[in-house]
């Protein structure tokens, strides 16, 4: 599992942390794994051009200690001072003693900025807002510098500047890393879009902080072995009913391919069964006979463990109808698609069964009522807002897939891929996380398994891969989570 902290609770952390260490010793850890990280990019160290963006506080301060390591062994440094009379003096002091340079943005010359590696330390994780005009303008100056030659690569110190460390938010000019080395603990931005792809690769560099973060922390990525040990797997007295059976009311005569993507998905969620309820009965036998079909209501199709609703439903009164009958059952109810119009706060939140909404961008800005660019800039905000608001579990769907329950750590995906971006295939992962809700997993777990398989099933697919291929690739990654769980 990776967890990631608040700017709040990392502070704390360290702050418990320092009180115990001779001064300067946590900056000193954290240059040595910056240093470290900057020789294993750069390959070679002797000879080797770094250049260094230093702003005015401590983060300024990591890249000045790391930078007086490696020219200590016999790299170039040049130190670019965004705010020279504030940058850190031990930093700078240590710099120049092993032989590096450094002088403020104005003097530096367009040679200067030619570097084989650019450690960004203008803010970390006390910046605030988008970068300030002069360090905007360096950037600028280094994007623009010699047209056509290789970019060189950049290394973030904790986090790239100008991206939000708490939300991942880039309100305006911001450092674009090759790789980011952080300190002690990620920071939310740094795994949730946009901020996330500013990053580049993560490097945890360790300085002690592990003993001082609380058990909880604000934001969390499954991995393997977790997924592995949430999958429902059927004991020898299992039976199709104990294993859990999902109805599905999706489709209609006009979007009649929701309904067998979305039963595509919840018959390869582990569930026993699935029942279909609504009129593209035909065509889900057509496509998956071993689903149990009637042309009705709803309330009509016999009992199940957990609803999935919205797919391709319609916007009419019948399709309104079907969305007010399943929030009326007392199981797990997944809401998607075209049910996320039906919705009613007030009546979501009265359920005791609970309630699982999976918006995209666009479905949750509806629900929020604000622009879907507002939900896409702040997802971590508008994931947590939309799960307090309805009193449900909310997976926010998106370049980082988020989930929010409660006063849980949201958990944020990690293996989301571009290829998902295909029609259809958001009707398999509310069939696939319907059918974990009615194996018995809670919504939270249903949501980010759910997520995480379909993910998975994605980057197994042919590329560039359908819907139809992300459901029939689903075992192959529940098989791959099995396989090589404990191993990561
Ligand atoms: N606190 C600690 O114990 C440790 C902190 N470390 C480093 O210290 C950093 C935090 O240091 P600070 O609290 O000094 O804060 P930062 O260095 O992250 O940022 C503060 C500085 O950036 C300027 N600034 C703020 N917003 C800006 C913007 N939008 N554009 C341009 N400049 C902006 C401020 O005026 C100030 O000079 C961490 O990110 C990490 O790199 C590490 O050395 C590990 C130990
Ligand atoms: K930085």
């Amino acid at each position: 599992m990776r967890t990631a902290y608040s700017v709040e609770t990392v502070r704390a952390a360290e702050r418990e942390l320092m009180d115990r260490l001779p001064d300067g010793a946590l900056m000193r850890r954290a240059a040595a794994g910056l240093a470290a990280t900057a020789v294993r990019m750069l390959g070679w160290v002797y000879g080797a051009r770094v250049l260094l963006l230093v702003g005015g506080g401590d983060n300024g301060g990591d890249a000045l200690l790391a930078g007086a390591l490696l020219a200590r062994r016999g790299a170039a440094v040049t130190a670019v001072l965004l705010s020279p009379d504030r940058a850190h003096p031990g930093g700078l002091a240590a710099l120049r003693a092993a032989g590096g340079s450094a002088g403020p943005a104005a003097a530096v010359s367009g040679r200067a900025l030619v570097a084989d590696l650019v450690l960004d330390g203008i803010t970390g994780i006390g910046g605030s807002g988008g970068l300030r005009p002069e360090a905007a303008e360096l950037l600028a100056r280094l994007e623009a510098r010699r047209p056509g030659a290789a970019e060189p690569a950049v290394l973030a110190v904790d986090l790239p500047s100008g991206v939000d460390a708490d939300t991942g938010e880039v309100p305006g000019a911001a450092v674009r890393a090759t790789a980011t080395a952080t300190f002690g603990a990620y920071k939310p931005g740094l795994l949730v879009d946009p901020g996330r792809q500013r990053a580049g690769t993560v490097r945890l560099v360790d300085i002690g902080l592990g003993p001082h973060l609380p058990p909880q922390p604000d934001l969390l990525a499954l991995q393997h072995s977790d997924v592995a040990r949430l999958l429902p797997l059927p004991s020898p007295e299992s039976d199709k009913y104990r294993r859990g059976v999902v109805g599905v009311a999706a489709g209609s005569a006009r979007y009649p391919g929701a309904a067998v993507l979305a039963v595509g998905g919840a018959l390869r969620g582990g569930a026993g069964a699935v029942r279909y309820a609504g009129h593209a009965a035909e065509g889900v036998v057509a496509a998956h006979p071993e689903t149990l079909v009637s042309g009705g209501a709803p309330r009509e199709a016999g009992r199940v463990q957990s609803w999935v609703v919205g797919p391709g439903l319609g916007t009419g009164a019948e399709a309104e109808r079907a969305v007010a009958q399943v929030l009326e059952a007392d199981v797990p109810v997944l809401v998607d698609a075209d049910g996320l119009r039906f919705l009613d706060p007030g009546q979501v939140r009265a359920r005791r069964a609970p309630t699982l909404l999976t918006p995209h961008a666009g479905e949750a800005a509806a629900l929020l009522d604000v622009a879907r660019e507002a939900v896409e800039s702040e997802r971590l905000v508008s994931v947590r807002e939309l799960a307090r608001r309805y009193g449900a579990t909310v997976l926010l769907k998106g370049s980082t897939t988020l989930v929010a329950s409660g006063g849980r750590p949201v958990r944020v995906n990690p293996t989301g891929t571009g290829w998902l971006a295909t029609a259809g295939s958001g009707d398999v992962l509310s069939g696939l996380a319907g059918s974990l809700l009615a194996a018995g997993l809670d919504a939270l777990d249903a949501a980010s398994v759910g997520a995480y398989l379909h993910g998975l099933a994605a980057r197994l697919a042919p590329e560039p891969c359908t819907a139809v291929e992300v459901a029939a690739a689903l075992p192959s990654a529940w098989q791959q989570v099995r396989a090589t769980a404990g191993t990561d």
